[in-house]
């Protein structure tokens, strides 16, 4: 792992470099092991959202290599909890969507995006749990995305912030992550293997 840098360019370069690595090490992991998490990591998703009896819950839909959410999804569909999924846009904002129903396209970076209506954009406000994607997360709460800031955006928005989880592979909670002024933190992890509260 990287040192910690001291000013704002090599805070940047490190989480570049820290992206990329990580980056890499979702494309290789293999097929087996990201299987074996699947069903474990879906158990988590469900019991933070049955914990916190949430009937609103903020998600995303999962790429190949991210930790799948597709199963937690359909859970939540057929148990009567309302889903909210975020659709990019490119003036670095975020849209919301309704999880109802299967039909996916892809969004302005070539995300999966649900074909569902967008909804106005209060309603993020008002989930009772965020699912949010994370390149890594540390054992202070400080979460690192993807470069695009936009859940640092949508978080420093929000005046009354639900619960916020990462979801990340178990070897993607570090020690200490590069930190920039504007990140934000999160309560938590959900893991394959439980959930970590930071
Ligand atoms: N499934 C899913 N949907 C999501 C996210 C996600 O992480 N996963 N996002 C979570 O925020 C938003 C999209 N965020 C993105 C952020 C960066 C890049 C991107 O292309 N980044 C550059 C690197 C930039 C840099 O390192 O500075 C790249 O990967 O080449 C793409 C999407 C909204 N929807
Ligand atoms: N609240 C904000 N207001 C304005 N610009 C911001 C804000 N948060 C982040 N940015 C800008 O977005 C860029 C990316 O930020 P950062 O590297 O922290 O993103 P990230 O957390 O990895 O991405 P994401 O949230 O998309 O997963 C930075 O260059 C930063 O200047």
């Amino acid at each position: 792992m990287l040192s910690m840098p001291s000013d704002a360019s090599e805070t940047i370069a490190a989480k570049r470099a820290l992206r990329a690595e990580l980056r890499e090490r979702r494309r290789i992991r293999p097929a087996g092991e990201r299987e074996a998490s699947a069903a474990s990591l879906t158990e988590q998703l469900v019991a933070i959202t049955s914990e916190l009896n949430a009937r609103t819950v903020a998600c995303y839909l999962s790429t190949p290599d991210e930790p799948p959410t597709r199963a937690y999804l359909e859970w939540a569909r057929a148990n009567g909890v309302d889903v909210l999924l975020p659709v990019s846009r490119d003036d670095g904002l975020l849209d919301w969507a309704a999880y109802d129903s299967d039909d996916e396209g892809e969004d302005v970076l070539g995300l999966p995006v649900p074909l569902g209506g967008i909804v106005p954009p209060i309603r993020v406000n008002e989930v009772d749990l965020m699912l949010v994607p994370a390149a890594a997360c540390d054992r202070s709460g400080m979460r690192m995305g993807w470069g695009r800031g936009y859940f640092d955006k949508t978080l420093g928005s929000m005046d009354r912030r639900p619960p916020v989880y990462a979801v990340v592979y178990d070897d993607e909670i570090v020690d200490a992550l590069p930190r920039e002024p504007h990140d934000q933190p999160v309560d938590g992890a959900v893991t394959p293997s439980g959930l970590h509260r930071f």
